[in-house]
């Protein structure tokens, strides 16, 4: 069954340039969909438009399905209770997601005081468990802390335990680690590569960087311009992609090297 459906999906400025056009995708319950493309292919217009988050003035068309609910129908009210409790983000930078004036403790509070109810001594034991889950075992120092006292990748944990928090059905994460260095990247994806696993979570990851989506997504879109180029599944991509401008993606990532060469695979 599919848990999230994109269908013509169109995104016009209110000078009529069209951003989007006519994107079509789906992810089914406990799947993990990669959307690649390079910067200005209509990634982040794509997330932001699920979410009901398009800059001022732009308007989508076509239909967003959630469970099979069309989330562009929806109004800011039911749209907000739909944000974080059934799909929740993490994005390129925490700091940016998270408030500097309140603690880590407060911050992972909030949704699970608003999306769950949960009493304030029970808070706190989630939020402690949530902590562990995401292996910030110290976990007493940094419920306590400000965002800034922590490193990037510990930032970057806090968020995906707060996106867990209100166990959503879908994790739409924007370039979750590009913003950190390589070996932190690969411990963030590993992270994520297991809660998804462990929770069930329907995953939509969104990158510019084909090695990076291959870690953890096993369905792939691959955007160009606006549009969808090429849907197939990572393997096929890796192995035979069917679009030049997949091919050009591939080749690229090879030659940075991050990728099995074609004769070692
Ligand atoms: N606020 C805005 N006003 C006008 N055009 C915009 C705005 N935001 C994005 N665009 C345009 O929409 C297109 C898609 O942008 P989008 O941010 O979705 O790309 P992206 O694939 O996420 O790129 P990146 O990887 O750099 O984030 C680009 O042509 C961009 O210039």
């Amino acid at each position: 069954m599919t848990a999230l459906e994109v269908r013509d999906l169109t995104v016009r400025t209110s000078g009529g340039r069209t951003l989007l056009d006519a994107v079509s995708w789906e992810v089914p319950f406990g799947g993990r969909l990669g959307i690649i493309g390079e910067s200005g292919s209509g990634k982040s217009l794509t997330a932001a438009a699920i979410l009901g988050l398009l800059p001022e003035g732009m308007t989508a068309t076509g239909q967003v399905l959630l469970d099979g609910r069309d989330l562009l129908t929806l109004g800011e009210r039911a749209l907000r209770s739909v944000r974080g409790a059934q799909v929740a983000t993490v994005f390129q930078e925490p700091l940016t997601a998270l408030d500097p004036l309140m603690t880590v403790g407060r911050q992972i509070a909030g949704p699970l005081r608003l999306h769950r109810g949960a009493s304030r001594t029970k808070v706190r034991e989630l939020a402690a468990d949530l902590c562990r889950l995401v292996r910030l075992d110290d976990t007493e120092r940094i419920l306590g802390s400000y965002p800034w006292q922590l490193s990037g990748g510990q930032r970057q944990r806090v968020s995906i335990a707060m996106a867990l928090a209100c166990e959503p059905r879908v994790l739409l994460a924007d370039e979750p680690t590009t913003a950190l260095d390589v070996t932190v990247q690969a411990e963030i994806l590993d992270l994520l590569d297991e809660l998804i696993e462990r929770t069930g979570t329907t995953l939509v990851f969104v990158s510019h960087d084909l090695p990076v989506v291959a870690r953890v997504a096993r369905d792939l879109v691959v955007m160009r311009s606006g549009q969808v180029v090429e849907a197939t599944t990572v393997a096929q991509a890796l192995d035979a992609p069917a679009h030049p401008y997949t091919r050009q993606l591939l080749a690229a990532a090879r030659a940075v090297s991050r990728l099995p060469q074609e004769d070692e695979r």
